[in-house]
């Protein structure tokens, strides 16, 4: 059994944290397994209902102050936040990569990933600014002001299990706004690590919260959705997911961010720097062994680098060296359950039958335990094949061959989702062409990896709505109020 030492044993809790309180009792409990071997690493309280209740009046009770607060204090509480992630950047990753199985150099990115966030938030807590207007009525003044929303639930899911709270956290608490978060049941453990930083950080009681289920996840969901006192789900996952809370959330018409599924296209002209192309389309696809919503699902190569492309990207593929994600050695961990093995199956069986190319068989690596997979890499794939029409969220490389521009825009967009995307090319009127052809939020030029928090984040089509991080991201938990006055002068 791996168990990492853990230098700061407070942040591995054992309960929900509902108003400032641990609550480790409930009738029903759940376990926490480490994806490396199925072994426990925790049992948590898998929470009634009725905690959902709890949590929502404990924040829209800690609102009625909290948003008096002064944006320099909320600034001074994110700072705190983001600097006692950073003491702590080693046991966060440890826990990170023991619940979700990611390797630990991974892990240690996405907790500076993740406390990231919070810096950013924190310097953006004090520069919300309304604007002065003049109306048709010349005796009259307009004036905005941005105010939090109000009590906000948070739905996140396990393939970045702090940052994809940060990134909603971070900007909610900067516009003023209280939580109550739910966390994916497998990878609860980072989620409660934050709650007790931001405790520590001086949040006042009811402002973070975080309940747990394991068994309830639906119910819980659609409390938070019906909930008359929360004003916002903001909710990262699958499109499925999304659609079912977007449809809840219709009875009391909540304000809604939707950061949904994708299905990336990566477009390699021959005119692209080929081992940069190369590297950085690597990091795409096999960040998270391809668990992340960015990662490269389609590789379309221009027929002329074809071969030298298949050959370049299977000999790097090759030296990945899988394993328990808290092994030193390891570059790419295990998947997060056996269904998500299953899906990769799926994709690679089905493409084989229609004709894909065996380039890297990879397969699954019982020998270390039952969910590590070697990363797969087939060629000639076509638009028949699954993997170019659903998202495989694993660790397989799908090369398309293509030799005319205008298709290739259009076989890259002819998906329902529209996240992420990128293009690698050193003729900038191909870059400016094929990045504005995309119907996607997010377009990255010659490089794998964009991910920031000063960049706009969010999609476009079932993809989803709203935008975290950058200038945006606060914006969407503050709602414009406009004043009126007559003046008489
Ligand atoms: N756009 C983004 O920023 C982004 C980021 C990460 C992941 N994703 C997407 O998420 C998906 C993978 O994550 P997943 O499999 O955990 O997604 P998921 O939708 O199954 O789960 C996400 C969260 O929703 C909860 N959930 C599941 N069913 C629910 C219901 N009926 N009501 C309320 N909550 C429910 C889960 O417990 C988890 O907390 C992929 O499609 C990926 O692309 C998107
Ligand atoms: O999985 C989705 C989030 C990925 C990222 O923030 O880069």
């Amino acid at each position: 059994m791996t168990v990492p030492t853990i230098n700061n044993p407070n942040l591995i809790r054992k309960g929900a944290y509902i108003n400032g309180e641990w609550i480790t009792e409930a009738a029903k409990r759940f376990d926490v397994t480490d994806p490396a071997n199925e072994q426990k690493i925790a049992d948590l309280p898998d929470q009634d209902l009725s905690v959902v209740d709890e949590a929502i009046d404990a924040a829209a009770e800690a609102f009625k102050t909290f948003k008096k607060t002064t944006p320099r204090q909320r600034a001074t509480w994110l700072r705190n936040l983001y600097n006692l992630m950073n003491e702590n950047v080693e046991d966060l990753a440890k826990i990170i990569s023991w619940e979700n199985g990611k390797a630990l150099s991974e892990a240690r990115g996405e907790v500076k990933y993740a406390a990231s966030y919070f810096e950013w938030f924190s310097e953006e807590a004090p520069r919300i600014y309304g604007k002065t207007i003049q109306p048709g009525n010349p005796a009259n003044r307009v004036f905005t002001v941005y105010q939090p929303v109000g009590v906000c639930g948070i739905i996140t899911p396990w393939n970045f299990p702090s940052a994809m709270i940060t990134r909603k956290a971070g900007a909610a608490l900067a516009a003023g706004c209280t939580l109550v978060i739910k966390p994916d049941s497998q990878t609860p453990l980072s989620a409660l690590a934050l709650a007790y930083l931001a405790e520590q950080a001086g949040f006042p009681k009811g402002v973070f919260n975080v309940v747990l289920t394991h068994t309830q996840t639906p119910a819980f969901g659609l409390r938070l959705c019906e909930h008359k006192k929360v004003k916002k789900i903001s909710f990262t996952g699958s499109t499925n997911v999304g659609k079912i809370l977007m449809n809840q959330s219709a009875s009391t018409l909540k304000k809604l961010s939707m950061e949904l599924g994708g299905n990336a296209p990566v477009i390699i002209f021959k005119d692209a720097d080929l081992d940069k192309a190369v590297e950085q389309a690597l990091a795409s696809k096999f960040r998270g062994l391809g668990q992340t919503c960015v990662c490269a699902n389609r590789l379309y190569v221009e027929k002329d680098i074809l071969e030298e492309f298949e050959t370049k990207f299977a000999a790097e593929v090759k030296k990945f060296v899988v394993g328990p994600g808290l092994d030193s050695a390891t570059t790419h961990g295990s998947l997060i359950n056996e269904r998500a093995i299953a899906k990769v199956e799926e994709h690679i069986e089905d493409a084989i039958s229609k004709g894909a190319k065996v380039v890297v068989r990879g397969g699954k690596r019982s020998d270390l335990g039952p969910n590590f997979y070697e990363p797969a890499v087939l060629s000639n794939v076509d638009s028949s094949m699954k993997v170019t029409y659903e998202e495989t969220f694993g660790p397989l490389g799908a090369i398309i061959p293509f030799d005319d521009v205008d298709q290739v825009i259009e076989d890259a967009n002819n998906v329902d989702v529209g996240l992420a995307a990128y293009v690698f090319s050193k003729n900038i009127n191909t870059i400016y062409k094929v990045s504005e052809g995309l119907e996607f939020g997010m377009v990255s030029c010659n490089t794998g990896v964009f991910s920031d928090s000063a960049t706009p984040f969010g999609g476009v089509k079932e993809s989803g709505f709203g935008r975290e991080g950058s200038y945006l991201g606060v914006l969407d938990y503050l709602v414009v109020k406009s004043v009126i006055h007559s003046v008489d002068f």
